[in-house]
């Protein structure tokens, strides 16, 4: 079974823009974690596919039994990736990719997931400003915040926490180094 691979970084890095090329010229090899919530369902949403639909009681005895990975409460629902949605990926024989933070990593890294870990690096905080600024989704506020978590996420990548870091300057040059890393384990 294929270890799943854990992908972080400062928010602005390229992390999304990189595991979009690699779903297009890979669209079977690679699955995400369905996640846990206690929203209702919407229209067309198929419980277990979409998400796990769970009552409140249920998600909380879950917390409780620490059958999860990270989770969080957004607008009065809790949302969250249990250890289970992360094996289940690799039981249908595919690598599961999570993309979380560095709170997420230090959690992983509690399970028996048995994890790889990469960490995708901006080339400076200045860079990652300007293609914060560039992509032209986020408020000043929120940049501000993003830059001021990215350097505590650079920080804790300082500490050898990572199997691999990649400096995203380049990005023919990072997908190629991307692509290695996942594939070849
Ligand atoms: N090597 C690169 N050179 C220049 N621009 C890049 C490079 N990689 C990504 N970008 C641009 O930087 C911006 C941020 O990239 P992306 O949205 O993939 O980051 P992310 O790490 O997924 O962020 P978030 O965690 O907030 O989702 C995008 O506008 C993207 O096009």
């Amino acid at each position: 079974m294929s270890r799943p691979i854990v992908i972080s970084g400062p928010s602005g890095t390229g992390k999304s823009t990189l595991l979009k090329r690699l779903f297009a010229e890979y669209p079977d090899k690679f699955g995400f974690s369905v996640s846990n919530t206690t929203r209702k369902p919407r229209a067309g949403e198929v419980d277990g596919k979409d998400y796990h639909f769970s009552t409140i009681e249920e998600f909380k005895q879950a917390i409780e039994d620490k059958k999860f990975i990270e989770w969080a409460q957004f607008s009065g629902n809790y949302y969250g990736t249990t250890i289970k949605a992360v094996k289940d990926v690799s039981e249908q024989g595919k690598v599961c990719l999570l993309d979380i933070d560095m709170q997420g990593v230090k959690s992983v890294k509690g399970t028996d997931l048995n994890a790889r870990y990469l960490f995708l690096s901006p080339p400076s905080i200045e860079t990652l400003r300007q293609r914060l600024e560039g992509r032209g989704t986020e408020t000043q506020d929120s940049i501000e915040k993003r830059i001021s978590a990215a350097s505590a996420e650079l920080d804790y990548a300082k500490t050898g926490a990572h199997d691999k870091i990649i400096v995203n300057d380049d990005l023919e040059k990072a997908y190629v180094e991307f692509k290695d890393f996942i594939l070849n384990e």
